[in-house]
């Protein structure tokens, strides 16, 4: 991966992979909504075994790219491949092959974490997954309203189960839009463990956000976008500390 000097344009796309020897390509990808073009050609590969943040300012296009990924969202143009399926072709495979946490909504108000767990593990066809339901719920500290409905739930304790849910049926693409939203350094650190627990046994994680500290903390490389398009792509080392931020914030002027 390359990254251009912070604040000059960015260099050629890069020379993508064949889809068989990534976990999610991304070539050329358009999103217009009417007149509004959300994402304006972003290209990028991302293995498996690896994370991946997506960084940017509000209205980047991180959360339309990634509901491209998520099967949710058509490309309006260009080649999406997630975990082998083309995306526009066969969106429903990706959502079954992908874990997927909304930058919001996603919760059945009327159900209780352990309903949306066990309604999870009904239709994945899922055998002997409480054990690592319990674990979850108390690795985000949510195994005291574990027969709570979600409808008073906080922003932060929705977040961390809406993560816990991506991760639950370990998924070969994990993708987590804005997941330190709101959530406390409890939250935090239990998606850190999602994530390297994750890219551990060989799945591709790719996580958006708009904190590039967490994104340091959480990911090897970086995608920042600018506008709908790739300005940078980039090891996340060389977004730390002081430097990294100068550096961040001249890709973002
Ligand atoms: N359904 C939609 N209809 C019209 N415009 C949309 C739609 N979804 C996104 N957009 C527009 O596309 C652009 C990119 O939005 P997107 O939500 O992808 O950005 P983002 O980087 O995720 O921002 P944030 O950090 O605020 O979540 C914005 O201008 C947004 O207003």
């Amino acid at each position: 991966m390359s990254a251009p000097t912070p604040g000059t344009t960015p260099g050629p796309q890069p020379v993508l992979p064949s889809p068989a020897d990534v976990a999610v390509l991304v070539d050329d990808l358009h999103v217009r909504f009417g007149t509004v073009e959300a994402v304006t050609g972003v290209s990028f590969a991302a293995p498996g075994g690896a994370s991946t943040a997506l960084l940017g300012r509000n209205g980047a296009g991180k959360s339309t790219t990634m509901r491209v990924l998520a099967g949710v969202v058509p490309p309006t143009e260009g080649r999406v491949h997630v975990a082998g399926i083309d995306v526009a072709r066969d969106p429903l495979g990706v959502k079954r092959a992908v874990g997927y946490c909304p930058d919001v909504g996603g919760l059945v108000p009327r159900a209780t974490p352990w309903e949306h767990l066990q309604l999870a593990a009904t239709l994945r066809r899922m055998t002997g997954w409480e054990d690592r339901a319990t674990h979850l719920l108390e690795l985000f500290e949510l195994s005291g309203v574990a027969h709570r409905t979600t409808t008073g739930f906080s922003h932060g304790m929705g977040r961390r189960l809406s993560v816990l849910l991506a991760a639950f049926h370990e998924p070969d693409v994990l993708l987590l839009d804005e997941p330190f939203d709101g959530v406390d350094p409890t939250g935090v650190e239990a998606t850190f463990d999602v994530v390297r627990e994750a890219t551990e046994r060989g799945a591709a994680v790719l996580l958006s956000t708009h904190l590039r500290e967490l994104a340091v903390e959480a990911c090897s490389t970086a995608l920042v976008l600018r506008g709908g398009a790739r300005v940078a792509d980039m090891e996340t080392y060389d977004l730390k500390g002081e430097e990294g931020a100068r550096a961040y914030r001249a890709l973002l002027d």
